[in-house]
């Protein structure tokens, strides 16, 4: 068996960034997103400057407003009806996960819709399952994305999710779906893992658990996504490094596979920029809110 085919994902970020970086000088000011974290998670910290430095090079605004991890909801709950107000706000994110005392619902329905550029507000979430999909999760939007730019076929997919996640599982069987897969769900209820994966054209895993998808778990051919990102003690010089949830040799069957880091994760942030403009262009009247964002 031929090695797979390596999907590597900052070369197709790059792709979507410069299509980002043109739309964004085509309309009257440029595109802000406003990104809030509570507390000093050093991943949330990491992540939110990867989003912010990327934004600022593809030519848009971005601001990011770092609040104690103690912050009251209701303060929270202001800032956001502030910069739902705020005609030159384009995109409001809340980095998740959020404290003990703050209730995820309320902050995510109390987003503007239109500013939603995680898309994980209930009417976009709706909207995405009733097959219209508006602003799109951005790992979900970036998977696809990556399929398209490698030319591997969706629509007639036998597609198989691993994970039913809010953020990354269920919005993906939900975009596989409206790009005509054949999609099963799969979690850790799921009877015999294996003999469902092995269905797979397109398997995506999205669980959190390393090495969990092993080569004996895997279609010979298939197209594997790796969403898994988990830190685990051990890698080069005894540091802790960065694994998915498909094991390394899964390689030696699989038709294609994204590594991880430097899969999935670089499409994330590229598709959160690109929801950012697609924000802004509803908002200047320029795009038909559920006129397709693909
Ligand atoms: N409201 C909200 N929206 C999110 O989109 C969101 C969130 N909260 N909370 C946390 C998760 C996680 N997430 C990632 C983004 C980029 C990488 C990424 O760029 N990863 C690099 C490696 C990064 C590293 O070295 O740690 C890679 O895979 O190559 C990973 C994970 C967005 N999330």
């Amino acid at each position: 068996m031929t090695p797979a085919r390596v999907l590597a994902g900052p070369p197709a970020a790059d792709a979507l960034l410069s299509d980002v970086a043109a739309r964004a000088a085509r309309l009257p000011r440029p595109p802000h997103l406003a990104m809030v974290r509570l507390g000093d998670d050093p991943a949330s910290v990491s992540y939110v400057r990867g989003k912010d430095r990327r934004a600022r090079e593809v030519g848009l605004g971005s601001a990011v407003y770092a609040l104690p991890e103690t912050t009251p909801q209701a303060e929270l709950l202001a800032l956001i009806a502030r910069l739902n107000a705020d005609d030159a706000v384009s995109g409001i994110l809340v980095q998740l996960p959020l404290p003990a005392h703050v209730s995820e619902q309320a902050v995510l329905h109390a987003i503007d819709p239109r500013k939603d550029v995680d898309g994980f507000h209930p009417l976009n979430v709706g909207e995405l399952w009733a097959g219209r999909p508006t602003l799109i999760p951005c790992t979900p939007a970036g998977i696809l994305y990556l399929l398209d730019l490698y030319g591997l076929p969706v629509a007639g997919q036998r597609a198989v999710v691993v994970g039913r996640s809010p953020i990354v599982g269920r919005p993906t069987a939900a975009l596989l779906l409206a790009r005509d897969a054949t999609v099963t769900l799969a979690h850790s209820r799921t009877r015999d893992l294996g003999a469902v994966t092995r269905e797979a054209d397109l398997l995506v895993v999205a669980v959190g658990q390393p090495h969990l998808i092993t080569p004996e778990m895997v279609r010979p051919g298939a197209t594997v996504i790796d969403v898994g990102i988990n830190r685990v003690p051990g890698g080069p010089g005894g540091k802790a490094h960065l694994t998915g949830d498909v094991h390394p040799d899964v390689a030696g069957v699989a038709g294609a596979i994204t590594p991880v880091p430097g899969g999935v994760g670089p499409l994330t942030i590229a598709a959160l920029l690109a929801n950012t403009v697609t924000a802004a262009e509803m908002q200047a009247g320029r795009r038909v809110p559920g006129a397709s964002a693909r």
